[in-house]
Order: structure tokens, then C-alpha cells, then sequence
């Protein structure tokens, strides 16, 4: 038990699981998938191209969520990344919450929801943040997850700047600044297997502050997003990158582009890994829709962070951008 890598879940969060009369309830969520975009197409003739972006922007339009094949990041480094992803949970928990590491600094490590009043307010998940300014500073830590994540993060960000110029393109706004390493940051999430609870959110439904997410996930399931008012669960690609719009982008965008809710949900038998990077531009930059009527005042990340982190600790909960709304009567 010592040595177990799972968090004591049923241990801290005791009182929760006694006092719940039933497993939190889920209404029926049908399967959908994503809408698939092949990036070599992006390199074929210009009509190819053209239809490709379009494709891009209709699902950040309609979904806020889509996945790539074709994306630019190696088989061998999304595998060598998930392998060193899967050494570092299976360390005992002590050493994980002792953030023992030499790559994590004290505070990376994270688990379950310590301000849950309830079970439908816990994630039974566990993750390491890590923000790019560390990895990339870290050049006396040499190791292989060092070096793996520098590897995946380069390529990931690559990616997204291309993404983030296409679909600035098809909006006809022109997004000048660069995402920077020192805002960037990468989650690896473990979600143990819950065999207690059926429906057990792995994370809570929530929307990304960031601009752009990527996910690399394995075949597990578990992703649910909302699309028309409902939720559905997206089928797994291990081969492809799922990509979500984040709050920084809809507001940009002037709400064209959406940064939907979606989360998590447990699988009772067996235990899931993802790995989620998210585009951040520097705290100074100013998030603002060229296009009128605004529906958002214009805000830095750096304020819209700020705000993030004060409702969390008042509220519980992130408002996120209806915090911003220009009023309008
Ligand atoms: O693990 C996943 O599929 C999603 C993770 C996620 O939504 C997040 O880390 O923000
Ligand atoms: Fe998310």
C-alpha cells in the first residue's frame, strides 16, 4: 500500500463517498467523432489548401473541438512521451506529492479537488503542470522526460501558430503575437481506474483559458464535450491530435470561435493518460476583437488569469468570460 502510484482518494475524501447516497448521475451521452482533419492536405494544390482551412475554421465555428492526423509530431514522439509520462505516475504517491522529480518544482504535482463539498465535485484524476519556462530553463536537468517533453512541446507549438494563423486568416484578423514559452504550459493527466463509482468525473466540466489546446490522448475514452446543448462522449484516435478552442480565442474571435465546455469521466476498469498543451500568449497581451460590435471589453491574459484564480478561490468555480461582456442596454 506504501508504494502504491494511486492517490489515497477513498482515504481524504471519506466523508464524500459516505454521505452519497447514489453515484453521481450522467444523463445518457451518445459517442460522436470529431471532426477529422488531414494537415497534408494543407501541402497539396491550392484548392486542397483552401477546403482544408476551411474544414478548420466550420469546427471551430461549430465545435470548438476537432482532431488532426498528419500534424507534424512523430509517432516516435508521442510514444517515447507517453512511455516516460506513464514511469513518472507509476512512482509511489509520496514521491509524486513530494514532488521528488528533479524536473518539478513543488506545487506541479496535483490531485483529486481538495475544495469538493461533494462527489460530484471531485476529479478523481491526478497531473503534473508544467510550465514551459521551467522546462526549457532546466538545462542542468538532463534526463530523458526532459527532453521528451522540450521535444513534444517545440513541435506542439509549432503546430498550434499554424493553426491559430489559418484561422485568423478565415476571420480576416491577423494575430500578430507570438505565444511564448513562459506562458505555455503542458498538463500530464492520469485518470486511475474508478471501479467504486460508475460516472465518476475524471475532470469537471470546464472550458480552457488559454488560446489553443492540443490533446494527446490513448484509447481509453473518456472525453465528453457539450455540442448543441448535450453531452457527448468523443471517441478516441490515439494517432491524432484533438484540438480545442480556448477562452482567449472566442474572445478574440468575437465569439465566432467557441471554447466549449467538455470533461472527463472514469473508467471503471481501466486507468487513462492524456496529455494536454496549452497556447498561452504572454501576460501583457491584449486579447481584443477587431470586428464590431464587441461583445467582450478588450482584457490582458494576465488580467483574465487573475480573474480566474480570484473566482476559483471565492466561487469554487471559474466564471470565465461572461465576466467581460460589454454591457449593452
Ligand atoms: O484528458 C482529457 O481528455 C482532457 C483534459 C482537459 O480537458 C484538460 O486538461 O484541460
Ligand atoms: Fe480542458
Amino acid at each position: 500500500m506504501e508504494d502504491s502510484p494511486d492517490p489515497p482518494f477513498e482515504e481524504v475524501y471519506k466523508s464524500l463517498f459516505d454521505s452519497a447516497t447514489a453515484a453521481p448521475e450522467l444523463s445518457a451521452v451518445e459517442e460522436c467523432e470529431l471532426p477529422m482533419i488531414d494537415l497534408e492536405e494543407l501541402n497539396l494544390g491550392d484548392i486542397s489548401r483552401r477546403a482544408c482551412k476551411q474544414k478548420i475554421a466550420r469546427a471551430s465555428r461549430e465545435w470548438g473541438f476537432f482532431q488532426v492526423i498528419n500534424h507534424g509530431i512523430s509517432r516516435e514522439v508521442l510514444e517515447k512521451m507517453r512511455e516516460e509520462q506513464v514511469k513518472l505516475f507509476a512512482k509511489p504517491f509520496s514521491d509524486k506529492a513530494a514532488c521528488k522529480d528533479s524536473n518539478f518544482s513543488a506545487g506541479s504535482y496535483r490531485w483529486g479537488t481538495p475544495t469538493a463539498t461533494c462527489l460530484k465535485q471531485l476529479s478523481w484524476s491526478e497531473a503534473f503542470h508544467v510550465s514551459l519556462s521551467d522546462v526549457l530553463g532546466s538545462h542542468d536537468i538532463n534526463n530523458n522526460l526532459r527532453s521528451i517533453m522540450e521535444q513534444f512541446a517545440g513541435m506542439v507549438s509549432k503546430l498550434c501558430e499554424k493553426l491559430v494563423e489559418i484561422l485568423g486568416e478565415e476571420l480576416g484578423q491577423k494575430w500578430e503575437e507570438k505565444c511564448v514559452a513562459s506562458t505555455c504550459y503542458l498538463r500530464l493527466n492520469r485518470y486511475p481506474a474508478c471501479p467504486i463509482f460508475p460516472e465518476m468525473f475524471g475532470i469537471m466540466p470546464h472550458t480552457d483559458s488559454d488560446f489553443i489546446t492540443v490533446l494527446h490522448q490513448d484509447n481509453v475514452g473518456g472525453l465528453q464535450l457539450v455540442k448543441d446543448g448535450s453531452w457527448f462522449s468523443v471517441k478516441p484516435n490515439h494517432q491524432a491530435l484533438v484540438i480545442n478552442i480556448g477562452d482567449l480565442f472566442q474572445a478574440w474571435s468575437n465569439n465566432v470561435y467557441k471554447s466549449v465546455e467538455h470533461r472527463v469521466v472514469a473508467n471503471p476498469q481501466k486507468e487513462r493518460f492524456s496529455t494536454a498543451y496549452f497556447f498561452c500568449p504572454s501576460y501583457d497581451t491584449v486579447i481584443a476583437s477587431g470586428v464590431e460590435p464587441c461583445v467582450y471589453r478588450s482584457f490582458t491574459f494576465g488580467e483574465y488569469r487573475k480573474q480566474v484564480q480570484e473566482d476559483v478561490k471565492i466561487f469554487g468555480h471559474k466564471i470565465g468570460l461572461p465576466r467581460f461582456l460589454l454591457q449593452t442596454h
